[in-house]
């Protein structure tokens, strides 16, 4: 048996070659490997939201990645904003069924991007469509470029004292890369703002009374993140969880096989 800890990762569902496929870019899987973790990517169907939520009781985390779609406003009870044109239906019947389920078994979970999103919408929040469209708010949208332009740091970041955040990484600023049109609008009840952009949109959230690690960032510290003061500490803070998960897991085992 592996010794790595066993992490879920949600996939997109998106058409390859003209058939639906499960999907999820290598930096999230190589980076949970380059943490000492086993990813294992989850499929995501609309009904029945995907994988039985019952069987993420035999996983050590939860990873919802970033993706170019977003969560169906119907989700939060907003109508569509034009800017808004990239859904996964899937992908959201599945976190949105996963992020409970995950939380009551004390799986340590980390949203990235969507997956921060997810998790505001998961607890009743709701999401700016637009971000670029709402005065005297910045625009989160990636620079133009090359990959390494798009994922460069680019704006300023503020950890909030006293939260999950901070005792991860205790500098209380920070830069962040940023790609993303949407944002949170208004919390969910029992998340706690974590971090803020300049223009106060918030950037890390984590979840009031979880047992483990439950963080969510809206940039994407999947990105090189050794290289990087802050996505390093996300990582390792993660992996030390899920890890903490692997031995009461197998220790369980061992009681119920005795
Ligand atoms: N679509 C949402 C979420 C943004 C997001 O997750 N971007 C991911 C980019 C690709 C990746 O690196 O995985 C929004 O626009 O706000």
């Amino acid at each position: 048996m592996s010794s790595r800890p066993l992490v879920g990762v949600i996939a997109c569902r998106r058409e390859v070659e003209g058939h639906p496929a499960h999907m999820v870019t290598d930096k999230y899987l190589q980076a949970l490997r380059d943490y000492g973790l086993a990813p294992l990517v989850l499929p995501v169907w609309e009904e029945g939201g995907g994988l039985e939520a019952s069987l993420l009781g035999e996983l050590d985390g939860l990873l919802l990645t970033g993706s170019y779609t977003n969560v169906a406003p119907a989700r939060y009870g907003a109508e569509r904003a034009p800017q808004n044109t990239r859904d996964d239906l899937h992908r959201d019947a599945a976190a949105l069924a996963w992020i409970p389920a995950a939380l009551d078994l004390g799986l340590p979970l980390f949203g990235i991007c969507r997956g921060f999103q997810e998790i505001n919408v998961a607890f009743g929040g709701t999401l700016h469509q637009a971000l670029q469209e709402v005065p005297g708010l910045l625009d989160h949208r990636e620079p133009q470029g090359d990959k390494a332009a798009q994922y460069a740091p680019s704006h300023d970041l503020s950890i909030l004292p006293g939260g999950a955040l901070s005792a991860l990484h205790a500098a209380p600023a920070s830069r962040v890369n940023s790609l993303h049109q949407q944002g949170v609008a208004e919390l969910g009840l029992g998340l706690r703002a974590e971090a803020l952009a300049p223009d106060g949109v918030v950037e890390a959230l984590s979840v009031e009374g979880a047992r483990r690690f439950a963080l969510a960032v809206q940039w994407h510290p999947e990105w090189q993140p050794a290289q990087h003061p802050l996505y390093d500490a996300l990582f390792r803070g993660f992996a030390a969880a899920c890890a903490e998960r692997t031995a009461e897991r197998r220790g369980l085992t061992t009681l119920i096989d005795a």
